[in-house]
């Protein structure tokens, strides 16, 4: 596999139109497309996407192209793909996706992906073998079932009244089940996948595949699927390599296959629906709750991927949670190339479930992938030797490519060379010749032979004087044995030069050797001479500097002592004066310093006083508040009493008149008023400093004992005839009082 590139999934939104049912239900749209801008608008919300299609948005037409190409040309480059649809109940997936049965679904996106695949195949047959095989699946209730699969699928039985149809499991036959590989790809063990060479062959298994499908009739969708279902295509190519070496004439040299293989997923999901709208019961309503949990679990699915913050805190993602997850695995946050498609009803009865649909395809935006070139793996090292040959090759190549001029220069080094060789061959062999006719003879000691080898000219000759030999020596005739004797003669001699020349040569060595050895220590006593000379003369400079600063220093010396008597008696002055200015600073210092600690202690005694006084004048202050509060309420009092007296000398006088006018009655009416006014007066005083009283209670419960007084002094005022100025002077002071 080759490293892998991080790319997002994309979402393309697609809102179909509103259909019959929504019509007449006067149902208006909701969804408005913001012009020229993949941008969608529901109320106040807003949300971009990378493609929107339909009511306004591109074209339907073009969804294919733009979204689900890239996607097929990606496979034939060995990347893995998906097409994910996902929406609420009737949105339009399967009429999308067209995995449903029906002519509607004829224009849907996986009949284009197979056209454009067969297409493709076409044109490159030629330089690649191709291997087409489909698997179709679904997963119901938690369940994965092979739609392709005729035997455990049965066939479908005709619909019931709802619409539904249903399928018959062959017992026996063991559950597909969702395997991982070693290197993390996700399998499904048992199931059928069908090699298919052409598109209609294709196409009836889409088909066949959709036939199976469990469908069913709800109040929102009177074909609405029941399960997720997955249309697989995998691709294998065997392609033919070929090198475009530049060095080599033959630019289409064949450099092997590559092997690729990859999957594109189309996945029409199950719709997101509530069974008060979709009026499901018993079947059907097991089966929404189960298509509500897978979809919970993609959505958190989606959460984990597409929350940033989660992404980086490496947080779990929890593929397991059913078996669509599971089996989506590598296309979400994988190995895969995604695409999103997120069919929406323009309708305002579907605004709620609209929205929920947006929110989820928004955050599946921010799902990265990684998808990789799924490459063969011995097919990759081959093609990587492959390459390391072509390298040799073009290095080798690049090598026999030396200018010829070079060439000949070393060949003709070579054959120089060569002929030099023979020269010195052939003077080796005359300067060996030369020796033989001098002659050499050599004893081997440890065989106790003496060997003989006499050259004459180019002829060797070896003779062996053993003395096994000696017999056959002594058997030559005389002539022959006194030239023996003369050549052993001769041969002694020889052997005699041979061992002087031998020690004259070794002690000559010896003697060089010497010489040289000589001349070396000559040479080096020399320089050693000059070196120590050059030292001593140094070490010499270096003691008479050394001498005259010993003598400069003495003289220094001597000066010193002359002058240090005068100069002790200075320094004790000095030191003296210094020690009084130090102790009268210290004695300064002490002073100021019981400065201010008394004027410490003065200034705490001070705030302390201070702060007495404060005290005294927050009470005195606070006696002045109170003073003035009492003599505000006292002038109140005097203020209200001076009223009342005022009043009551008013009345007064008034009966005073009255009874002026006829003295009888007015007796009478006078002590009647004079009761009144008392309870009056009474009454109110009582009111502001015991509380109220009956008027029939007077005389009895009066405490203040003055009224009561008065009410008989008056009696008896009137009676013994007391004018009436005196009358109402009493009755003015006791109102004051
Ligand atoms: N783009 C469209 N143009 C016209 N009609 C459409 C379009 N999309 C969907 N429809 C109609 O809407 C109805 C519901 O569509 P479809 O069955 O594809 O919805 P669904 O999302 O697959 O629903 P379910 O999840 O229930 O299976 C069908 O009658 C279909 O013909």
């Amino acid at each position: 596999m080759e490293a892998s590139e991080i790319c997002s999934v994309k979402v393309a939104l697609h809102i179909r139109p509103l259909i019959a049912d929504e019509r007449q239900q006067g149902c208006i749209e909701c969804v408005s497309v913001t012009p020229s801008k993949p941008q969608v608008q529901i109320g106040s919300h807003a949300f971009t996407f990378d493609y929107v299609y339909g009511n306004g948005g591109s074209p339907s037409v073009d969804m294919f192209e733009e979204c689900v190409a890239p996607l097929v040309e990606g496979l034939f480059q060995g990347y893995n793909a998906t097409v994910l649809a996902y929406g609420q109940t009737g949105s339009g997936k399967t009429y999308t996706m067209g995995t449903g049965y029906n002519d509607n679904c004829r224009s849907g996106l996986i009949p284009q992906v197979m056209n454009a695949f067969f297409n493709k195949i076409e044109t490159l047959k030629h330089q690649t073998e191709f291997q087409l095989r489909v698997s179709f699946v679904e997963i119901l209730k938690e369940e994965v079932r092979d739609l392709l699969d005729m035997v455990s699928m049965g066939k479908p039985e005709t619909s019931n009244s709802n619409g539904h149809s249903g399928k018959v499991t062959v017992p026996g036959k063991s559950p597909i089940q969702i395997r991982e590989t070693s290197n993390g790809v996700i399998t499904l063990s048992g199931i059928t996948e069908v090699p298919v060479s052409t598109l209609h062959d294709m196409s009836s298994y889409l088909e066949q595949g959709s036939l199976s499908r469990a469908t069913g009739s709800t109040n929102m969708n009177n074909q609405s699927s029941r399960s997720h279902a997955i249309f697989t295509i995998t691709l294998q190519q065997m392609r033919k390599l070929h090198s475009g070496s530049p060095i080599n004439d033959s630019s289409d040299e064949d450099m092997g296959e590559e092997y690729l293989s990859a999957k594109l997923h189309l996945v029409d999901l199950a719709g997101s629906e509530r069974a008060k709208r979709t009026g499901s019961d018993g079947v059907r309503l097991k089966e929404g709750i189960h298509i509500n949990k897978g979809l919970l679990a993609l959505g958190n699915v989606i959460s984990a991927l597409g929350d940033e913050k989660k992404r980086k805190e490496g947080v779990h993602v929890p593929y397991r949670d059913s078996k669509l997850t599971r089996l989506l695995q590598d296309s979400l946050g994988g190995n895969s190339k995604t695409v999103m498609i997120a069919c929406i009803s323009p309708a305002d009865i579907n605004a709620e479930e609209t929205l929920n649909t947006l929110k989820y395809a928004n955050r599946a935006r921010n799902i990265q992938n990684k998808p990789v070139v799924n490459q063969d793996f011995i097919s990759n090292e081959m093609q990587q030797l492959r390459q390391q040959l072509k390298y040799l090759q073009a290095e080798l190549c690049f090598q026999g490519g030396v200018p010829a001029d070079e060439v000949r220069v070393l060949k003709e080094r070579i054959a120089w060379l060569e002929s030099t060789n023979e020269d010195l061959y052939r003077e080796l062999h005359e300067y060996r010749s030369r020796c033989a006719f001098v002659g050499r003879c050599e004893i081997d000691e440890p065989d106790g032979h003496i060997y003989l080898m006499k050259t004459d000219g180019l002829e060797r000759r070896f003779q062996s004087l053993d003395s096994s030999d000696h017999s056959l020596v002594g058997s030559l005739s005389g002539e022959d044995s006194r030239e023996t004797d003369e050549a052993a003669k001769e041969l002694e001699h020889v052997l005699f030069q041979n061992t002087m020349d031998k020690e004259m040569n070794e002690l000559n060595k010896h003697l060089e050797q010497k010489e040289s050895e000589m001349k070396l220590i000559a040479v080096d006593t020399e320089t050693l001479k000059q070196h120590f000379g050059k030292k001593i003369l140094e070490l010499e400079e270096e003691k008479r500097k050394v001498q005259e600063e010993r003598d400069r220093l003495f003289h220094e010396v001597e000066n010193l002592a002359a002058n240090s008597d005068g100069l002790a008696h200075k320094t004790q002055d000095v030191r003296g004066q210094k020690l009084k200015a130090l102790e009268a600073q210290v004695q300064l210092q002490h002073k100021m310093k019981q400065e201010a600690e008394q004027f410490r202690q003065w200034k705490a005694s001070r705030e302390k006083e201070l702060l007495q006084l404060k005290k005294e004048g927050r009470k005195n202050e606070y006696e002045r508040h109170k003073l003035e509060a009492l003599n505000q309420r006292q002038k109140m009092v005097l203020q209200r009493k001076t009223e009342e007296a005022t009043m009551a000398t008013k009345r007064l006088k008034e009966l005073l008149e009255a009874r002026k006018s006829s003295p009888r009655d007015n007796s009478e009416l006078l002590s009647r008023s004079m009761g009144t006014v008392n309870g009056d007066v009474g009454e109110r005083e009582n009111g502001d400093t015991h509380g109220s009283h009956g008027e029939g209670d007077r005389g009895e419960s009066r405490s203040g004992g003055g009224a009561i007084d008065f009410d008989r002094r008056n009696d008896t005022m009137i009676s013994s005839g007391m004018d009436e100025k005196n009358l109402l002077n009493r009755t003015f002071m006791w109102t004051i009082r």
